[in-house]
């Protein structure tokens, strides 16, 4: 992998805008001299006793653009593996490296036909035992079997260029359809601690229903948990919640952004998987923006919105918190959906 890239220092100015920095300003004071290193890994330097009780009041729009970076960062997929799901579907789970952070982000693909073109690619000194040990085979693997680059059971085959690269043959699996595509970060509390704080466990089911339904589709997983402020921080963030305040005015109190998020990780994985036009489905339109990225690199052909499921069946997450982590995305971080006026 190549050297990791040295990451200008944002000022804050670039970094929040100046709807969030007003916030900020309003609740804690002027920090203007403060240094700052990244969005995502601002420390907080207001203790959280410090903090009114009572939320004060910041500004309606406080959205703050996600990054859109001029160069994409390099990726570069370690392993992929097979894995039969408890849901029916197979999905093949691809562990990327990157030079811009230590993060294992992940790209869930559902179809034995999409290829990271880093991970096919020959290496030096490349076995066939190398290649299938970290997954860049055709087919399936089967006891016994020699050749990574020719499955003799489905009789599929892999084609290479000169240097050694991956030649991609036409996919049957989209079906001419473009790839259904979810991006989605890390939600800890959501995901797995069965929290009804957040949409975020219901939302990840949800695409790999749809997926596994479709027989096609990718969701990368990124390691940005807490739109990009971390575990720690956003526990913080739920006390404040508790204590009164939103989600986006939580984030604010606690000196972040209201979203620390960036999405140019996502376009380079798609880029490396060969998922160049895309379904996306979000209801969250600065992520389409993002993750387009500043040349439109991925395009994202059509947006497929994820209506929550207690709004349109008898199951789905029901409790005041998330009808007001709704609402906040909805009014303060202008999010697609439209709420439904009984629920
Ligand atoms: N700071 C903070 N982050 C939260 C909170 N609840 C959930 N999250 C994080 O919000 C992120 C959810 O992002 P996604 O579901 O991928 O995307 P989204 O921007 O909500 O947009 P969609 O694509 O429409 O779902 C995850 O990183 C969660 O950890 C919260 O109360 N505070």
């Amino acid at each position: 992998m190549a050297s990791r890239i040295e990451q200008p220092v944002p000022s804050r100015k670039q970094v929040n805008t100046s709807d969030s920095n007003e916030a900020h300003d309003m609740i804690a004071g002027n920090f203007n001299n403060m240094p700052l290193l990244s969005p995502t890994l601002t420390p907080s330097q207001v203790p959280v006793s410090e903090t009114p009780q009572v939320p004060p009041k910041v500004p309606d729009e406080v959205r703050n653009a996600l990054p859109i970076h001029e160069k994409l960062p390099e990726v570069r997929c370690m392993a992929r593996a097979r894995i039969p799901t408890t849901h029916g579907p197979e999905i093949f789970l691809h562990l990327y490296e990157n030079n811009i952070d230590n993060k294992e982000h992940l790209a869930i693909v559902f179809g034995e036909d999409v290829r990271s073109k880093s991970l096919f690619a020959k290496r030096p000194n490349d076995t066939q035992q190398d290649r299938m040990t970290r997954g860049a085979y055709v087919g399936k693997l089967f006891p016994g079997r020699v050749d990574a680059d020719h499955d003799s059971h489905s009789k599929k085959s892999l084609k290479f260029d000169s240097d050694g690269q991956l030649i991609r043959e036409p996919s049957t699996t989209f079906m001419n359809n473009p790839c259904l595509v979810r991006i989605h970060s890390e939600c800890y509390t959501g995901e797995t601690a069965w929290s009804a704080r957040c949409d975020c466990g219901e939302q990840f089911d949800e695409a790999g229903r749809i997926m596994g339904n479709a027989g096609h589709g990718c969701i990368v997983y990124l390691r940005q948990e807490g739109r990009g402020i971390g575990l720690g921080e956003k526990l913080k963030a739920y006390n404040l919640q508790d204590l009164g305040a939103d989600t986006v005015q939580a984030n604010l109190i606690l000196r972040h952004p209201a979203d620390g998020r960036s999405f140019s990780l996502a376009t380079a994985i798609l880029l490396d998987l060969g998922l160049a036009e895309i379904n996306l489905l979000t209801n969250n339109p600065d992520k389409i923006l993002a993750v387009e990225g500043k040349n439109r690199d991925v395009k994202v052909l059509e947006r497929v919105p994820m209506i929550p499921l207690a709004w349109r069946t008898d199951n789905g997450i029901k409790s005041k918190e998330i009808e007001g982590y709704l609402s906040t995305k909805i009014e303060r971080m202008g999010h697609l959906l439209e709420k439904p006026l009984k629920i």
